[in-house]
């Protein structure tokens, strides 16, 4: 095959292209400082990150997409996600945020109160998925978001999807960091379960689903109506 000269590329690398994704996603000065903590705490403790601001505007974007009046986030952290969600969602929307370890339920509920959250507009529920499911609606929520390691909701799927609405959407938060998903020889444990929740929601027909590459990725479900 003969090749043709061409100019050079004029498109950045996948790095820059992530670095402006994220800039272009701005930061309330609350989840900025949501996110200086949630950072810290992941350095000197060993906690889980926050979500990348890319992933928090597209997060804030399905929450205004789906006009989100009832919201789950399973896995609180330190609450970046659950102020981008809320900014995306109805002014009269209510944010579950649930989270099995106290300290990260104390840092999000921290992050509404200095960010000016109404109470009203957040129920904060302890617990792992198992334990808090049951006490949940099924069909009353328009989005349910999922941060947590794969393995500790991968068998909630059912009872996570029965939480929405027809129309309502199931995102999961991770599937790409590390690049495990798609190498063949990952065999590890949490790259097993997202290969078999990604696998289980694909295969569903009441659903349509995609796999959003921002940040270390979005698998989003919608109930088909
Ligand atoms: C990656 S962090 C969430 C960060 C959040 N998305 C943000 O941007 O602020 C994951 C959270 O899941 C919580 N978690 C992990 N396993 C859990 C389980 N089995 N039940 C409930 N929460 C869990 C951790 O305590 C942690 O706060």
């Amino acid at each position: 095959m003969t090749s043709v000269a061409g100019p050079p590329p004029t498109g950045g690398s996948p790095t820059s292209a992530a670095a402006y994704a994220d800039s272009f996603a701005v930061e309330s000065p609350a989840m900025a400082a949501a996110r200086h903590r949630a950072v810290t705490a992941a350095t000197e403790l060993g906690t889980a990150l926050p979500v990348e601001p890319a992933v928090g505007a597209a997060l804030a974007v399905l929450a205004a997409g789906g006009d989100a009046r009832s919201v789950v986030s399973l896995g609180s952290g330190g609450g970046v996600a659950g102020l981008w969600l809320l900014e995306g969602m109805r002014r009269d929307g209510v944010l579950t945020s649930l989270d099995g370890d106290p300290a990260e339920q104390r840092a999000a509920r921290r992050a509404f109160t200095e960010a000016g959250v109404p109470s009203g507009r957040t129920r904060m529920i302890f617990g792992t998925p198992g334990e808090v499911l049951p006490r949940l609606s099924p069909g009353a929520y328009d989005l349910v978001t999922c941060a947590s390691p794969p393995l500790e909701y991968s068998g909630h799927l059912a009872g996570l999807l029965g939480l929405i609405r027809r129309g309502g959407s199931l995102v999961c938060l991770g599937l790409l960091a590390d690049g495990r998903i798609a190498d063949r020889a990952a065999r590890d444990e949490q790259t097993v379960a997202w290969r078999e929740i990604a696998r289980t929601l694909r295969e569903d027909e009441t659903l349509t689903c995609a796999v959003l590459p921002v940040g270390t990725g979005l698998l989003v479900a919608t109930k088909r109506t």
